[in-house]
């Protein structure tokens, strides 16, 4: 405990979160009055971060140089999965662990599973033309088409993929899914039977362009690194059936942005949705809104109500082993 009584483990959340996740954790650790958990706009954060013991993320950029004045700090966070803005090497060269909160214990993956066949339905029944039928007061207007029957690419078999399988199979859909080595599922997650049960086909990753073949639907739904970044491109996208539809629930940068144009203006992809974008939040001019059977969410698929609080534990329990000495639980350390 601080001599003064002041706090003496500080909780710092970089950047815009929504819902606000400070106040999650700060109602989760109200009894704790030691432990201190802050909200700074972007622009206080170079002046103020080397205050703070932990830094809690949500997809900003965290560069060597904030890195390098957070000398205080032991641990970095993710309020969810994806650490592409953290610059992992300045931290581990800082001594700072750098870690994300696992999408399968919280929810995220559910709620990332659920968001993936919203808008997987959103494109088949053609969600956009069938506001603007509305709008314009026509009856009858367009006909979409079901999930029942079709062959879905899961591109990416983690706990999103996994989480999606297990949703789908009851839409009577045929699951084709890769992941890089089958063998490495840790069977502690699983509440039934093996990953392999939710699949009908199984491959890796040098499978990914049979596989676009032979699917009518692919969801992208891969950790974003320097070998993932663009997967989804030209050659993809042409492998690809004519007028299957392409998802994507992980990172904008998965998605090749030009072979995405060009495949929706020849119309070889039949629609293309997307929860996240190459530059976020998404340009309202940007030329691809042009086409009607695009179909955008803000990068709000993990974001949930549930899986927020359930975040918000995380790093409040995290907060206070570390202010205790107790091991950090609960969290995937990245270095
Ligand atoms: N839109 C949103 O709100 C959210 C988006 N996300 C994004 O979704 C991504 C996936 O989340 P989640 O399923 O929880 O993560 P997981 O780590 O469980 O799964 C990641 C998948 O990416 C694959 N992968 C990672 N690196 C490579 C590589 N170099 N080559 C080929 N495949 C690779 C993994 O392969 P393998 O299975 O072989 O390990 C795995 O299939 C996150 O990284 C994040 O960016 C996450 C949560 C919310
Ligand atoms: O968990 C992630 O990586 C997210 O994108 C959170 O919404």
């Amino acid at each position: 405990m601080c001599e003064d009584g002041k706090a003496n483990t500080r909780v710092l959340f970089c950047g815009p979160h929504f819902p606000a996740s400070h106040n999650y954790t700060k109602e989760y650790l109200h009894n704790y009055p030691l432990i201190q958990v802050d909200d700074l706009p972007f622009d206080s954060i170079p002046d103020l971060i080397g205050n703070y013991d932990i830094c809690v993320v949500k997809s900003m950029r965290l560069s060597s140089d904030l890195i390098a004045r957070a000398t205080r700090m032991k641990l970095i966070m993710q309020y969810g999965v994806g650490l592409e803005g953290v610059d992992i090497t300045a931290a581990t060269n800082h001594g700072i662990k750098v870690a994300r909160i696992p999408s399968k214990v919280t929810g995220n993956a559910a709620s990332c599973a659920e968001m993936a066949i919203y808008i997987m339905l959103g494109l088949l029944r053609k969600q956009n033309e069938m506001q603007c039928s509305v709008r314009l007061k026509k009856l009858g207007d367009p006909v979409g088409d079901t999930l029942f029957g079709k062959t879905v690419f899961i591109l990416g078999y983690g706990n999103i993929g996994f989480e999606l399988a297990k949703r789908l199979r009851p839409f009577g859909v045929k699951i084709l899914a890769t992941k890089r080595n089958w063998a490495s599922n840790d069977p502690t997650t699983l509440e039934h039977g093996t990953h392999e049960d939710s699949v009908d086909e199984k491959g890796s990753h040098e499978d990914i362009y049979e596989f676009a073949k032979k699917s009518d639907i692919v969801v992208c739904c891969l950790t974003m690194n320097s070998q993932t970044v663009g997967t989804v491109n030209e050659s993809f996208i042409s492998s690809m059936r004519e007028g299957g539809l392409l998802v994507n629930i992980a990172r904008g940068g998965l998605l090749d942005y030009k072979a995405v144009y060009e495949g929706l203006e020849s119309g070889h992809l039949g629609g293309v949705g997307m929860d996240v974008a190459w530059t976020e939040p998404f340009d309202p001019n940007d030329p691809i809104l042009k086409f009607p059977n695009v179909l955008l969410t803000p990068h709000v698929a993990g974001v949930t109500e549930s899986s927020y609080r359930s975040m918000a534990k995380v790093v409040g329990d995290v907060a206070l082993q570390l202010h205790s000495g107790k091991p950090l639980t609960g969290i995937e350390y990245a270095n």
